[in-house]
C-alpha cells in the first residue's frame, strides 16, 4: 500500500463547540482505494469529523487537502464537485419521490442541469443520459426492480443502498458513509462487506466509513482511526487497533 498515493490529508482538524471540543487535533492521512475506518464510542466526534471534511461544519483550525487542494471552507457541493460524495447516518432521501427520481435528482450537481434547465426542458441527448446512469446505479445497488416506488416505502437497508446511489451519481472519488449498517437487519448486514468493496472497485474510489458494528469495521477496512472524546488514540491495521489498550480501555470505559 506504501507505493499508493495518499489523496487525503486531514491537519490538525479541531472542532469546538462551545466549551466542547467534538474534534480535537486530529490529523491523518488516506491513502487511495483504501478503505478507511472510524471508529469510537458514542461522542466521540466521528460524525463531526466526517462534517467536516465535507463542508456542512467549518473546522476551528486545521485543514483537509483532496489531491493537494484545500477543501476545508467550501460548500459542502463544492466539496462535492471536488470528489467527494457522502451518505448521513439519518438518511436524507426525498421520502415521497421514487428511487428513480431520488437518482436523477442527484445528477443534478453534476450534469450543472440547474433550475432553469429543470423548467423548460434539459437537452433531450443529456436528460436520457441521466436517466440512463440513473437506472445503472439503481441496478448496481439492487434496486432497478423497484425504481418506481416511493423511497420512503423502503426498508432501512434499502434506503442506504439508495442513498449509496444518490453518494455515486455526483461521480465522486471518494465516498464517506456514516454507519451504512444502521437499522440493516442481519442478512443485510452480511452482505455489506462485498457490496462497498464491489463499489469501490467498480468506481475506483476511495472510502470512510464511520461504523458502530465493530465485526463489520474489522472486516471490512483496509485500516482503522479511533476517536475517543474527540481525540485519535490509534490508527492502524484492524488487527493492531483491536488489540490496543488505547481502545480497549476507551470502549469498555465508555459504554
Ligand atoms: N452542532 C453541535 N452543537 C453542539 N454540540 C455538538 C454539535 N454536533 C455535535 N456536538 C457534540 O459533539 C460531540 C461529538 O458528536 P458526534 O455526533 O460527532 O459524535 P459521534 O462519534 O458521531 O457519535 P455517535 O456515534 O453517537 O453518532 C458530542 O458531544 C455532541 O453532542
Amino acid at each position: 500500500m506504501s507505493a499508493r498515493n495518499v489523496v487525503l490529508e486531514a491537519r490538525n482538524m479541531t472542532r469546538r463547540f462551545g466549551g466542547l471540543v467534538a474534534v480535537n487535533n486530529v490529523s491523518f492521512d488516506v491513502t487511495e482505494g483504501e478503505i478507511f475506518g472510524l471508529i469510537g464510542p458514542n461522542g466521540a466526534g466521528k460524525t463531526t469529523l466526517f462534517n467536516l471534511m465535507t463542508g456542512l461544519t467549518p473546522p476551528s483550525t486545521g485543514t483537509l487537502t483532496y489531491r493537494g487542494q484545500t477543501v476545508t471552507g467550501l460548500a459542502p457541493h463544492r466539496v462535492a464537485q471536488a470528489g467527494l460524495s457522502r451518505t448521513f447516518q439519518n438518511i436524507r432521501l426525498f421520502r415521497g419521490l421514487t428511487a428513480l427520481e431520488n437518482v436523477k435528482i442527484a445528477q443534478h450537481a453534476r450534469t450543472h442541469a440547474g433550475i432553469w434547465q429543470g423548467v423548460f426542458g434539459r437537452a433531450r441527448a443529456e436528460e436520457q443520459q441521466v436517466e440512463r446512469r440513473a437506472w445503472e446505479l439503481l441496478d448496481l445497488v439492487g434496486l432497478s426492480d423497484r425504481a418506481g416506488e416511493s423511497a420512503g416505502n423502503f426498508s432501512y437497508g434499502d434506503q442506504r443502498r439508495l442513498e449509496i446511489a444518490r453518494a455515486l451519481a455526483t461521480e465522486p472519488r471518494v465516498l464517506l458513509l456514516d454507519e451504512p449498517a444502521a437499522g440493516m437487519n442481519t442478512a443485510e448486514k452480511g452482505t455489506l462487506t462485498a457490496f462497498i468493496r464491489e463499489v469501490r472497485d467498480q468506481f475506483d474510489l476511495t472510502v470512510l466509513v464511520i461504523e458502530h458494528h465493530v465485526p463489520l469495521v474489522m472486516g471490512l477496512c483496509d485500516r482503522v482511526a479511533v476517536l475517543n472524546f474527540g481525540e485519535l488514540i490509534a490508527i492502524g491495521d484492524p488487527v493492531s487497533v483491536q488489540r490496543d489498550p488505547k481502545v480497549i480501555e476507551a470502549y469498555l470505559g465508555g459504554e
